[in-house]
């Protein structure tokens, strides 16, 4: 297991000659990918071109056959606990209490990642980012397949992270929810947190993404430097962590994982 610190000029996620295999069937060949804070990459490629496999490798759910992935100065094994504590996540996974209310779960979700005394406030704020405040005592039964899609997007948000990796975030929203999905990324890379995401709806990544990487069989293909669109220069944008945003956890690379232990 490789364990160092995260010096300043290491990425927040750097993956490197990654492949993967699901027994014969190889997914992933010779992917390369950096990611720093306050930057976004998206994901496209036809089904079953490998972006989900991707996102697992990223965020620890599944290990590659070859190459590497590290997070934060480490290599991503099993649990990682820094990989738990800093990578918010909206995964395939749709798994609610069926007698928690939204806001009861939002609470949930921000109390166990130590939200502490701001989590009523937190929660508060995300109901009203993601469309939610009229749904709040809603049962998770009663609500519609998209209501239910910003309920998981809205259990990322409210936790504490340094990194969103996001699995096709747009699926089943409609057009105003994924307006306020795209303003809600764009504040968090802003404020400094790294954005992974696949999507099929290219508007979002042309909006938000500094690359895109194109999978085809599991290999980057036509990967390109900037997004097409009106994005301004790098240079333009605000430097990560210019505008703080309540969730976001302060990059942390000048603190070494060691002297971070696991907390
Ligand atoms: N657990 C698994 N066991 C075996 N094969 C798998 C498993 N998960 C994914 N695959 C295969 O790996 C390949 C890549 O799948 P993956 O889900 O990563 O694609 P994707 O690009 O996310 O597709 P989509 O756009 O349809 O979500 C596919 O051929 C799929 O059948």
């Amino acid at each position: 297991m490789t364990r160092g610190p995260h010096t300043p000029d290491e990425p927040l996620l750097r993956m490197r000659d990654v492949g993967h295999r699901y027994g014969e069937h190889e997914v992933l060949r010779d992917v390369g990918l950096d990611l720093r804070p306050g930057e976004c990459v998206a994901l496209l490629g036809d089904n079953g071109s490998g972006k989900s496999t991707l996102l697992r490798l990223a965020c620890g759910r599944e290990h590659p056959t070859s190459g590497q992935v590290r997070f934060a100065g480490r290599a991503v094994t099993e649990d990682d606990p820094s990989v738990r504590r800093d990578v918010a996540t909206v995964m395939d996974a749709r798994a609610f209490y069926p007698d928690l209310t939204v806001r009861e779960h939002l609470m949930l979700v921000a109390l166990a990642h130590g939200g502490g005394r701001a989590a009523e406030a937190d929660v508060e704020r995300v109901l009203v980012e993601h469309g939610l405040a009229a749904l709040h005592d809603r049962l998770p039964s009663s609500l519609s397949s998209g209501q239910a899609q910003g309920l998981l997007l809205a259990a990322a948000f409210v936790r504490p992270h340094r990194l969103l990796v996001l699995d096709e975030p747009e699926q089943r929203l409609d057009a105003g929810a994924r307006a306020r999905l795209t303003d809600r990324l764009a504040a968090h890379t802003a404020a400094g947190a790294a954005v992974l995401l696949a999507t099929h709806h290219r508007p979002l990544a042309e909006a938000l993404a500094e690359r895109t990487v194109v999978l085809a069989d599991g290999r980057p293909v036509g990967a390109d430097g900037t997004a097409p669109g009106d994005r301004p220069a790098p240079g333009d944008r605000p430097a990560p962590g210019d505008r703080p945003v309540p969730g976001v956890r302060p990059d942390a690379d000048t603190e070494s994982a060691d002297a971070r232990g696991d907390r």
